[in-house]
């Protein structure tokens, strides 16, 4: 069999460096055609592009002459000669690079920057690893129509975890999603205790090592906002019907509870390298991906529940995807540039949450959602949060 052919977007992050290691690691399964990031790191880029002989190469920002002398220069350190991969330069790099021939796209960019790509990955037939899950929560209705049924394989841990509890069942047995949560590094901590958290404490997760966005999301809980969100549209299961608990060793990734009571879940030390494999082999496993749990050694899993009084971003998120249309858009376009200002010290900590909560309050949502009205009122959102937030110095 020949390898299934792969394109990383993001492939300079936490999800595509990882991603590259898991096509190292099974060159008889996968080979990587093309690669895509964005431009804030062309060293590595370069690197990368050399070492998987892409064929076409993009950046979002940059100057395409430094990418293509790195290019060169990591050419040349390798011995490797006439290597002269399509270099594509732009905000629709990443698309361009989404339409090349493949049979799995992984998109691993951070953010709603990703849903063009998103679209684009759908449109071109390839199957779609889906580690962006913030193109499919402001897409939504329009995400799902573009794809055919089975198309999007979730990378998102949780939800691979579910897709993995869900392949034996059928859709009348399922009673409840159960997403698990580690809590982030201020799990225990009251809403008073989280005023003056600062940006390097959010950035201390527990249990994984993700990228500036994420992290911070798992530290206010908005990631598990997300994913409840995300686990609605890839699953068909109503927002009512998904639970989130707090288990501190990120071992069980998520669980399935079925009609007659009976749960499974899917366990695994915290590494994304087993769902990054299983989304790029889906539905075959990749032969040790990923090191099991230890049962030589002692262990305890503890779950307990969500404090949703200090960490209200669960019920919230909850509240803008049954208001549906553009609310999901706005709430993560908000997030994000709130996120921003936290980490630029602009703001505090429960400043993210609380000015979510605040413009989503202000936006009427559109009632027809299409690529246009999701862009408007994502920009709406960020011009929104940007003016809040110029009055609200720490
Ligand atoms: N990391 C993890 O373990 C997990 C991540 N996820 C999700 O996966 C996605 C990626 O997360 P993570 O890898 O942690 O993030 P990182 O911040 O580590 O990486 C983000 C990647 O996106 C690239 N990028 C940024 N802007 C653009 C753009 N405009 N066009 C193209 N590429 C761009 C970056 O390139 P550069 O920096 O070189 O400019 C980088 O390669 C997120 O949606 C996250 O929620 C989900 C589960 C786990
Ligand atoms: C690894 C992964 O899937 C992340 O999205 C993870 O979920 C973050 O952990 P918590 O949000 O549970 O802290
Ligand atoms: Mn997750």
């Amino acid at each position: 069999m020949q390898p299934r052919k792969i394109v990383i977007l993001g492939s300079t992050g936490s999800i595509g460096t990882q991603a590259i290691d898991v096509v190292d690691g099974a060159p008889h399964l996968f080979e990587v055609v093309a690669l895509s990031a964005g431009g804030g790191n062309l060293e590595l880029l370069a690197h990368q592009a050399v070492h998987t002989r892409a064929l076409a190469v993009g950046i979002a920002h940059g100057d395409p002459e430094a990418l293509q002398n790195l290019i060169d220069a990591a050419a040349a350190r390798s011995g490797l000669r006439n290597f002269a991969p399509e270099i594509f330069v732009g905000p629709d790099a990443s698309t361009r690079i989404a339409e090349v021939e493949c049979d799995v796209v992984l998109n691993g960019i951070t953010g709603s920057i990703g849903l063009a790509p998103t679209l684009a990955a759908l449109a071109s037939g390839a199957t779609l690893a889906l580690a962006n899950k913030e193109s499919l929560i402001v897409g939504g209705a329009l995400v799902k129509a573009a794809a055919r049924p089975g198309q999007i394989v979730p990378v998102d841990s949780e939800h691979s975890a579910i897709a993995q509890c869900l392949r034996s069942g059928t859709e009348q047995e399922v009673e409840k999603l159960i997403l698990t949560a580690s809590g982030g590094p201020f799990r225990g901590r009251s809403r008073q205790q989280l005023h003056d958290v600062t940006p390097a404490e959010a950035l201390a997760h527990p249990t994984w090592d993700m990228g500036l966005m994420v992290t911070t999301n798992s530290a206010s809980l908005v990631n598990k906002g997300l994913e409840v969100i995300e686990a609605h549209l890839l699953f068909d299961v109503p927002l009512d019907r998904i639970d989130v608990v707090v288990h501190p060793q990120s071992v069980v990734h998520s669980m399935v509870q079925f009609v007659d009571g009976s749960i499974i879940a899917q366990a695994s030390p915290p590494d994304m390298r087993l769902p990054i494999a299983l989304g790029l082999g889906w539905p075959g496993r990749v032969p040790k991906a990923a090191q099991p749990c230890d049962w030589t050694q002692a262990t305890s899993w503890t779950f307990e529940p969500l404090d949703s009084v200090a960490f209200p971003a669960v019920e919230l998120a909850k509240e803008a995807a049954k208001q549906g249309s553009t609310y999901p858009a706005v709430f993560n376009a908000a997030n994000e540039e709130a996120v921003e200002a936290f980490h630029a010290g602009r703001i505090r900590f429960t400043d993210i949450v609380d000015t979510v909560e605040s413009v989503l309050s202000e936006h009427s949502g559109s009632s027809e959602l299409t690529v246009e009205s999701v862009l408007d009122a994502e920009s709406w959102a960020r011009t929104r949060t940007h003016d809040r937030l110029a009055n609200s110095a720490v």
